[in-house]
């Protein structure tokens, strides 16, 4: 029967000694789609990887492959390629050769094979490359080669592991887009692992946050952005601004924590104990230069500029707000009456319940 997922993973553990590098983890990942595992260093992402591509085994629990257990399926006779961050590219061999070796090795005859390594080149943008050293190509390019190797293969499933690690901030930025555009136009599945949340966030359909080898939460971008299930992913996705306090009431989701200090602030979460954390979004900061403009907002405070952080459209202010130990951090429009504001200027800020996010600690 066919299966309506491409990838399943059933309750799956690795450990190593005692210590659970993948801890019990279970996702499927549909057809066509771009999904990422997102975590910190350490956390098991490569390891979960490594099982899936069929270079480690688990412990316990199942892959599938298009409904089909991989247990006991060597790596070679699985329908799955890997893209390292070090692409692996042979630099003996030329662009074309690289592209159509893994067909090669599969016995496709040598005119087929670098016909049909041509005709993928030619869809990655490297028409006319093939003779070419993959020495002489740029970054982009290695990473596109890479690609092209992977894709020909017309694996069910493409695991690419941090594969634009290596490359400069400018270019990380390009083939992000680019490597979203090519996989829409493959349709193939895509499980993309890195630690970069911007990455993740621009390119997936989904995104598993990962932490200590188990998941934290599964969801759209938008999603995990908009509405993290707890703390971690609250602060390991986008910028945030974080206050620890005790909750002094609490009714229906909406509560009042008491920040150190003795302010109290209004937020939304259902906490059963005292001590809690809270998260704003700097985006979600209203600024303005007099108390009234903000009267509408529960949570409005007073403050002083103490730092402009000047980056374009990211550009935004720390604010040293009464009653907040840490400064506040608010996006600074780039337009208006406070484009210009300097350090030093006396300024109001204020959030509603429903932006401050509020979490057991
Ligand atoms: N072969 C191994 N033997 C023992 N421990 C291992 C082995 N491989 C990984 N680990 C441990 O498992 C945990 C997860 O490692 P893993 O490489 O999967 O993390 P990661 O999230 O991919 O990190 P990074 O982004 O740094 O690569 C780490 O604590 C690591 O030290």
């Amino acid at each position: 029967m066919a299966s309506s997922t491409d990838l399943d993973i059933v309750n799956v553990t690795k450990r190593f000694g005692t210590h659970a590098a993948v801890d019990d983890v279970t996702f499927s990942v549909a057809p066509g789609e771009f999904f990422s595992i997102l975590g910190p260093s350490g956390c098991g992402k490569t390891t979960l990887m490594r099982m899936i591509a069929g270079f480690e085994h688990p412990t316990s629990g199942d892959i599938r492959i298009r409904g089909r257990s991989m247990i006991g399926v060597p790596a070679n006779k699985r329908p799955v390629n890997m893209v390292f961050q070090s692409l692996a590219l042979f630099p003996m061999m030329s662009v074309g050769e690289n592209v159509a070796y893994g067909l090669s090795c599969r016995g496709v005859p040598r005119e087929d094979a670098e016909e049909r390594a041509e005709r993928m080149l030619e869809r990655v943008g490297l028409k006319g490359f093939s003779e070419r050293r993959v020495t002489a190509l740029s970054g982009g390019q290695r990473q596109r080669v890479a690609i092209a190797r992977c894709l020909v293969l017309e694996p069910t499933l493409v695991l690419l592991d941090e594969p634009l690690g290596a490359l400069d901030l400018k270019l990380r930025e390009h083939m992000k887009i680019e490597l979203k555009q090519l996989q829409g136009t493959f349709n193939t599945t895509f499980v993309y692992i890195t630690h970069d949340q911007s990455e993740a966030l621009v390119m997936s359909d989904r995104i598993a946050v990962m932490n200590q080898g188990k998941f934290e939460q599964v969801g759209s971008p938008r999603d995990l952005y908009h509405n993290p299930a707890t703390p971690f992913v609250a602060s390991f996705v986008g910028e945030t601004n974080r206050w620890p306090g005790e909750i002094v009431s609490s009714s229906n989701g909406t509560v009042a924590l008491q920040l150190p200090s003795g302010m109290v602030t209004q937020g939304t979460g259902r906490v059963s104990q005292k001590s809690a954390v809270a998260f704003v979004r700097p985006e979600a900061i209203a600024l303005a230069p007099s108390q009234p403009a903000l009267r509408d907002l529960p949570n409005r405070f007073e403050g002083r500029v103490s730092a402009v952080l000047f980056d374009g459209a990211n550009s935004s202010l720390l604010i040293e707000t009464l009653g907040f130990d840490q400064p506040v951090r608010a996006v600074l429009p780039q337009a208006g009456p406070l484009a210009g504001i300097e350090v030093g200027a006396p300024i109001h800020v204020g959030w509603t319940a429903d932006a401050m996010k509020v979490f057991a600690a």
